[in-house]
């Protein structure tokens, strides 16, 4: 069979469920978003909090700004209409303040923000008026990151001033210590009146003078007299609120270190075992780390607020790029190859112009009515965690407009590893060993940060420059964390609606099936599912310490169960539905070895298309055979039917059948272990057949394929036959013509014609399209004449759109505001850039040599979500 491109993954389920009847099942529970004592804004009392007292209360203040600029924006009922009174900064035991002092004494130049006199009576940011929030703010903390700009207290990477970074940039957000004499605090009272906003949120020097220069503002003005009533704006807003918290504390609060502190660590580590260099030097290259560290602190800062200009409209980002070619195509938009544009005639940046990379491009409202949201989540806190990794294709940037999401990787101008096997059909033995054995890592990698990929085929390994492979698309990918599971943001929003006594009754379909008890009951079970997981239980909340333990440890017994994937390449218990973990990446491996070295994949049906493959796949032990050519190793053979096998004889990590049988892995809470373990090829990596694999070394080896790249914009390896259309190309495609189609068809008789003309009258689905070329295939005419009615029905005809998973995006009142709501708010925190000073791990710190210990540590071993 000829090997082609298998778009054929088949869509997610099980993880979706329905929320029709969700009103009537859920628990009416108080809507307490922001109250004033106990709120879930106000940090958790652990002790880790308690330790990091001033940073928890900026975010607290922060957030409170998120919330203000969401309600304020809002023509409609929003959160203050629910008159939730909104609470004061955490009062301090005066810790935070020791800490500063002890901070500045010990440092040249710190960021420190001082709360004078924490005990008394002060001003606080709902005081501010609502003119006097700076949208700049709002963007700051909109996207504001665990790793936030120098006014992390106790973090002296912050201390390199007068940054060198060029471009724009956003108001300092932090004041200097030096400032906080007298003098220069009367100056600064009579600066720009935009200084005088950001007082507000940061008080500073250790007098208290400062605080004078706030007047307080009588909270009543603040509020609405009238009590508005609730509408469907009002849960949008409040759900990606509280999603926006939820996300944004876990990250705060995640006990994992961050990149930042990851980097820090890996310089000192590599300055201890420097013999070489002086003390002088060593001090150089730590204020040169803190000088790249604030300049991508500001870098960072500059993109939220665009990226918050963007959610208004502004194609603001993306238009910094410039579209060079589309390279590939997929369900979710389009990948193209990108030109960054120089922004300033600075010499620093007419380096930089012109670099080249691969973006990726999201179209949000297919995605949100697919509910996808848990998935484009989990993809880019993929690409965020793995930062450094040497096998992941490397995401340099995610930012978002209205319209798209928009992830920047490096480019692999090799193309994907499904282009090497067209070209070739067949490989090897040895140069097939060579990349499965690079496949092999790209998965131990993905593993190793706790995420099973769910979708390893051909396609998604492409190609460097050097010719190393490097695994990409982590759409599917799944860690089991609540912030991933599309239940969670369906849970808030049905929630708030079953509190507010919102009803929505959907399309026709839903209203009919609304009338069918039965259905009715099956949706509801569909979304006890979800609520199990992810609904607010205020008594197990208060027993576990706050909102985000209970999530962490009820929303993580999330399990892999959905049938996902690309047929071809399925695992049997994927197939199946049942529970499975990430055994299954390494059935698909073999298939693939399978695959290199007799053309074919092991599974794939001639006939019955994708139901006879999985067929084949369950029945594997009567389906699977080697073909009698070429010949093949018997130890390579035994390597294939050793993971060709049911899940709990698969050759590969041990742990993994302890897990399934040990009754005390069983009722492990800990979820991180249960579905996938680090290094859980050694089993395969020590087969005979891999004997003379360099594992350690291999990254470093040259392959059997380098491309041969002529540029940096080199594209010959993502040549096809047909140019891939831009999905934007065809949003905007003006109407074809009745003359455009006559034209197209005169060369048919007019009973053909009329015939023709009505299959793209209507917009059709992959089953009418099929339907349509069977009954093509039965016209008395030349096959050469089928070829183009079937490519004129594709080219002509319209697709029909998917019916959205959630019924408030299926009912014609709610469907428009509630999707133009979702494109502004359900992506929030999406922004990440990565940190420009290089690659610590190959003993370099951003051009600075890091000594020869710097390889040593693996510095990428941190979990940050969306914040
Ligand atoms: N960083 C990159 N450099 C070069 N090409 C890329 C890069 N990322 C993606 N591509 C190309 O774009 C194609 C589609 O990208 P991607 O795999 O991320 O989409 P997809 O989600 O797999 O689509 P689908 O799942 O529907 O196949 C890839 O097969 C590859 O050819």
């Amino acid at each position: 069979m000829k090997r082609g491109r298998n778009k054929n993954i088949v869509p997610q389920d099980g993880q979706q469920p329905d929320f029709e009847g969700y009103q009537q099942n859920m628990a009416v529970l108080p809507l307490r978003i922001t109250p004033r004592n106990n709120s879930p804004l106000t940090p958790p009392s652990s002790p880790e909090h308690e330790a990091r007292p001033s940073k928890l209360r900026r975010h607290g203040s922060k957030i409170m700004t998120v919330l203000r600029s969401m309600t304020n924006n809002s023509s409609h009922a929003s959160i203050e209409e629910e008159d939730i009174p909104i609470p004061q900064p955490p009062v301090s035991s005066g810790l935070g303040k020791k800490i500063s002092m002890a901070m500045l004494k010990g440092q040249v130049d710190p960021t420190v923000v001082h709360r004078a006199n924490l005990k008394t009576n002060r001003p606080v940011v709902i005081s501010i008026d609502k003119e006097v929030v700076d949208p700049a703010h709002i963007d700051n903390v909109a996207g504001s990151s665990p790793n936030s700009p120098s006014t992390s207290a106790g973090d002296s990477m912050s201390t390199g001033r007068k940054s060198s970074a060029p471009g724009p940039s956003t108001g300092k957000t932090s004041l200097d210590s030096k400032w906080s004499s007298k003098h220069n605090i009367m100056s600064n009272s009579a600066q720009s009146s935009e200084n005088k906003k950001s007082v507000g949120k940061h008080a500073i020097g250790d007098s208290g003078v400062n605080e004078n220069i706030l007047s307080s503002i009588a909270e009543t003005e603040c509020y609405a007299t009238e009590t508005p009533t609730p509408t469907i704006v009002t849960v949008e807003k409040a759900a990606a609120a509280k999603i926006f918290l939820e996300c944004h504390y876990n990250d705060v609060t995640c006990s994992l270190m961050t990149s930042r502190s990851i980097r820090r660590r890996q310089l000192e580590c590599a300055l201890y075992e420097d013999t070489n260099s002086s003390e002088a030097e060593k001090n150089h290259k730590r204020f040169a780390l803190a000088q790249m560290e604030t300049d991508h602190l500001r870098e960072t800062r500059v993109m939220k607020t665009l990226g918050m200009k963007a959610l208004a409209g502004q194609d603001v980002t993306a238009s910094k790029y410039e579209v060079v070619k589309v390279l590939g195509k997929g369900s979710f938009g389009v990948v193209r190859l990108v030109r960054e544009k120089s922004e300033t005639d600075s010499q620093a940046d007419q380096k930089k112009k012109g670099a080249i990379y691969a973006m990726k491009v999201i179209r949000k409202s297919d995605m949100l009515r697919n509910s996808q949201e848990g998935h484009l989540r989990a993809e880019r806190d993929f690409l965020v965690s793995a930062e450094g990794s040497r096998w992941v294709v490397p995401l340099i940037a995610s930012f978002q407009d209205l319209s798209s999401l928009y992830l920047v990787m490096d480019y692999m101008p090799g193309g994907d590893f499904l282009g090497l096997l067209i070209r070739d059909n067949i490989l090897s033995e040895p140069v097939t060993k060579w990349y499965i054995a690079e496949m092999i890592l790209c998965i131990e990698e993905a593993h190793a940060l706790r995420w099973i990929h769910r979708d390893i085929k051909p396609d998604n390994f492409l190609i460097s420059a050097s010719g190393h492979l490097k695994i990409s698309d982590f759409g599917l990918a799944f860690d089991g964390h609540w912030s991933h599971d599309q239940s969670y943001f369906n849970n808030h929003r049905y929630y708030l609606m079953t509190k507010l006594g919102i009803n929505v009754e959907g399309d026709t379909l839903d209203r009919k099936e609304a009338r069918n008890a039965a259905t009715a009951m099956k949706m509801g079970n569909a979304v006890t599912n979800g609520k199990d997981r992810h609904e607010r239980n205020s008594s197990e909340i208060s027993e576990s310490g706050g909102i985000l333990n209970w999530r962490n440890r009820n929303g993580n017994r999330t399990f892999a169960r959905s049938v996902v994937g690309t047929s071809q390449y399925m695992a049997p218990e994927v197939v199946r539905g049942e529970l499975y973990d990430a055994r299954c990446d390494w059935w698909s491996v073999a298939v693939i070895l399978y695959e290199c070295l007799y053309g074919h994949t092991p599974f794939l049906a001639e006939e019955g298309g994708r139901q006879q493959t999985k067929m084949n796949i369950l029945n594997h032990k009567n389906t699977f055979a080697f073909p009698s050519k070429p010949v093949v190793s018997k130890r390579c053979h035994d390597l294939i039917r050793s993971i060709i096998q049911d899940k709990d004889t698969r050759m590969c990590s041990r742990r993994y059948k302890l897990n399934d049988t040990s009754p005390a892995a069983q009722n492990n809470r800990d979820y991180a272990g249960r579905y996938v373990y680090p290094h859980d090829a050694e089993d395969i990596k020590g087969h005979k057949w891999f004997r003379d694999i360099h594992w350690d070394r291999i990254h470093m080896m040259v392959p059997p394929f380098v491309p041969n790249i002529k540029s940096m914009d080199d594209t010959h390896y993502f040549d096809e036959e047909d140019p891939i259309s831009d999905f934007s190309d065809s949003a905007s495609r003006p109407q074809v013509t009745s003359d455009e189609i006559s034209e197209a068809l005169k060369r048919f008789n007019r009973e053909i014609q009329i015939l023709a003309r009505g299959y793209i009258e209507r917009p059709h689905d992959s089953a009418r399209l099929k339907k349509v070329e069977k009954e093509i295939d039965n016209f008395v005419m030349a096959e050469e004449q089928k070829d183009y009615l079937k490519a004129f029905v594709k080219h002509y005809g319209r697709k029909e759109k998917k019916r959205p998973r959630d019924k408030l995006l299926r009912d014609r009142e709610t469907a428009p505001k509630v999707l133009e709501l979702r494109k502004q708010g359900a992506f929030l925190g999406y922004t990440y850039r990565r940190f420009r000073g290089g690659r610590p791990s190959v003993g370099r710190v951003g051009g600075i040599s890091a000594g020869n210990a710097a390889g040593k540590k693996v510095w990428y071993r941190t979990r940050l979500s969306i914040h």
